[in-house]
């Protein structure tokens, strides 16, 4: 069976009622207590604080969401516009609504200037038609607003127009100029944002002023000028289709080359020759090894989700390619970073790859954009499937003249996938699968299948999680949750991409405890409606001392590693500082919890 958030909440309602403790823990019974029956769930969640103060108890009592508003603590006295605290009940009220005598007058007060406060919130929300930005280097290139105004060369113009692309997108406004400067970039922009063109623009313009460069001819082996890495066939395959397409008329050739094909047909295509190569590690290294691929005349380098090739183990590999092999060093090429998503670790390794670089982060690093709804809801383990039968039937009545939207279920394993993927099928349901233990030919079917709508639902591990980008995707469903919170920020970020909306639905269980926390802090900060036992299971999480690896860290504030005492490599370099919040007196990099005006950006 499942539990919706407002069961949940009515369920530890009672409980809390009941044991006067304030302990999250969903269960499966129905009983609504008489004060929240017939109460809608968003009033549920909004509820203000409860109407009489309970004298010597710091804790919010029953009848109230125990963790106060999604904003943390019923006593907040001013807005939050950064981090909130998921204290539980009130106790990070500073005082709380109901530890003094007297606590109630004062208490109206402040539900009164909450109110006023929550308002201007959302007024400064509808204001900020900005997209926050942060770029840390010195001379900085100033961002641009048009296309027009950036020298690409006339035939990329055309390809710009031919994808019928209007504006730059942020990303694009700042990364394009700075590459067009000769920087090196590393750069975070939410998923679906638009990095492929930001970095393939630069790229194709600067190979078409140096088509004169001389390579060396003869023999078998091809000299590519820009090489573009990536951790997914599907996603090389992708980028590649992209560059093409940008590339077109250029007289800029691009060649991909992946894993799991056959190698005779992807050495054909290089000997026609080859400018921007686009590759995965693995299948790269072995080119080079047989010496018909060279890096040694690389200009351009670009790592596309590379915080994903480090989890994926890709690290020796892609430190022999640029450091090992005959690439140019650091300095006397181009290099640029790009993902939505910079743990650490991927810094430190950016700082051996890149140099004098720009650090530019669109939005919060790690962020999700808010046009995609979130919605979790907590599903016991065993009624997942029925649960998600309900959604896809509620989905197929709204669809409208029999047209299916297309739905991406995540789930852990390939056993899983496949076992999932048959039981759709058995029920009705036309649904393929795509993971690690089929077939390049299979996933690139499956993929097909469901991009045409033949199957109109794609069971995934996380192999399609990053920077696939499918049209029409409406629906991303975390059948099984990630571990990480960063995985999940590219899952859902298969929807609502390219401006357009999405929604994105998650089964929690007490199998997924150590994301609580970071899933409801990025849910809090892309505008979302936490549940309220979420929020309290994060902060059980967070008092236990549970975190998820990356709860912590960059994310918060899109720090540049570089400003860290331990690693100043880049220290002479900073200049610029945070250089842009907008106007609006929001501290950049702090994003105030929110990423407004993605539309905005797209208009
Ligand atoms: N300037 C633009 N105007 C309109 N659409 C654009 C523009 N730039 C890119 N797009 C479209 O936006 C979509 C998303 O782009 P892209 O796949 O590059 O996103 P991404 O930021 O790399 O996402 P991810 O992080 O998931 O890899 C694509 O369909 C692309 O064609």
């Amino acid at each position: 069976m499942r539990t919706s958030w407002a069961d949940s909440v009515a369920d530890s309602a009672s409980e809390n009622a009941a044991s006067g403790l304030s302990g999250p823990r969903p269960t499966r019974a129905t009983y609504i207590p008489p004060h929240l029956r017939n109460r809608p769930p968003s009033s549920d969640f909004l509820a203000p604080p409860p109407a009489a103060p309970s004298l010597g108890n710091d804790r919010v009592g029953y009848g109230g969401p125990a963790g106060g508003s999604r904003r943390g603590g019923g006593g907040a006295s001013k807005p939050d516009f950064g981090h909130l605290g998921y204290g539980s009940g009130g106790r990070g009220g500073g005082g709380g609504w109901n530890n003094r005598i007297g606590g109630w007058e004062r208490g109206r007060e402040r539900e009164s200037r909450l109110l006023k406060y929550k308002r201007i919130q959302e007024l400064t929300l509808m204001r900020m038609r900005i997209f926050l930005w942060r770029r840390v280097g010195r001379n900085v290139p100033p961002p641009v607003n048009t296309f027009a105004e950036i020298d690409l060369g006339e035939a990329v113009n055309q390809n710009i127009r031919r994808c019928k692309y209007v504006k730059p997108t942020p990303v694009q406004r700042n990364a394009i100029p700075i590459l067009l400067g000769g920087r090196d970039l590393m750069a975070c922009a939410q998923t679906g944002s638009g990095k492929t063109a930001a970095f393939c623009f630069p790229i194709i313009a600067g190979i078409m002023r140096e088509q004169y460069v001389q390579r060396p001819h003869g023999g078998r082996t091809v000299y590519p000028l820009a090489l573009i890495l990536s951790p997914t066939r599907e996603l090389s395959c992708q980028i590649h289709d992209e560059a093409k397409k940008f590339a077109y008329q250029t007289g800029v050739k691009v060649v991909v080359v992946y894993g799991g094909a056959p190698v005779n047909q992807q050495l054909r295509e290089l000997e026609r020759g080859v400018d921007i190569l686009v590759a995965t590690p693995g299948r790269l290294v072995d080119l080079v090894e047989r010496a018909r691929v060279s890096l040694h005349m690389i200009r351009y380098l670009a790592l596309d989700e590379a915080d994903r090739m480090l989890d994926m183990g890709f690290e020796p590999q892609i430190r022999k390619i640029v450091e090992q092999m005959d690439m140019p060093p650091c300095g006397r090429r181009q290099t640029m970073l790009f993902s939505a998503t910079f743990p650490k670790e991927i810094q430190r390794l950016a700082s051996d790859f890149l140099s004098n670089y720009i650090f530019l982060a669109v939005g919060r690093v790690g962020s999700s954009t808010d046009l995609i709804v979130q919605r979790v809801e907590y599903v016991h383990e065993t009624d997942k499937r029925s649960h998600l039968m309900d959604l896809l039937h509620a989905q197929r009545e709204t669809e409208v003249n029999g047209k299916h939207s297309l739905t991406l279920v995540f789930v852990e394993t390939k056993k899983g996938a496949d076992s999932l993927e048959h039981w759709l099928y058995v029920n009705g349901f036309p649904a393929t699968s795509i993971h690690g233990d089929r077939s390049q030919q299979e996933r690139e079917t499956a993929l097909r299948s469901f991009k045409s709508g033949k199957t109109p639902i794609l069971v995934a591990t996380d192999v399609a999680a990053r920077g696939l980008d499918i049209p029409h995707v409406a629906h991303v469903v975390n059948f099984d949750l990630p571990n990480d919170i960063d995985d999940y920020v590219h899952r859902i970020g298969r929807t609502g991409r390219a401006g357009k909306t999405g929604l994105a639905t998650a089964f929690f269980n007490e199998n997924n405890l150590s994301l609580a926390r970071p899933l409801a802090d990025l849910m809090q900060e892309a505008n979302q409606e936490v549940p309220a036992w979420l929020t309290r299971y994060a902060s059980r999480v967070s008092f236990s001392g549970g975190k998820n690896r990356r709860s912590v860290g960059p994310r918060f504030g899109g720090r540049d590693v570089r400003r860290d005492g331990t690693y100043n490599r880049g220290t002479d370099y900073y200049g610029g500082g945070n250089s842009g919040s907008g106007g609006y007196g929001v501290p950049a990099g702090y994003g105030g919890g929110y990423n407004p005006a993605v539309a905005s950006a797209w208009d």
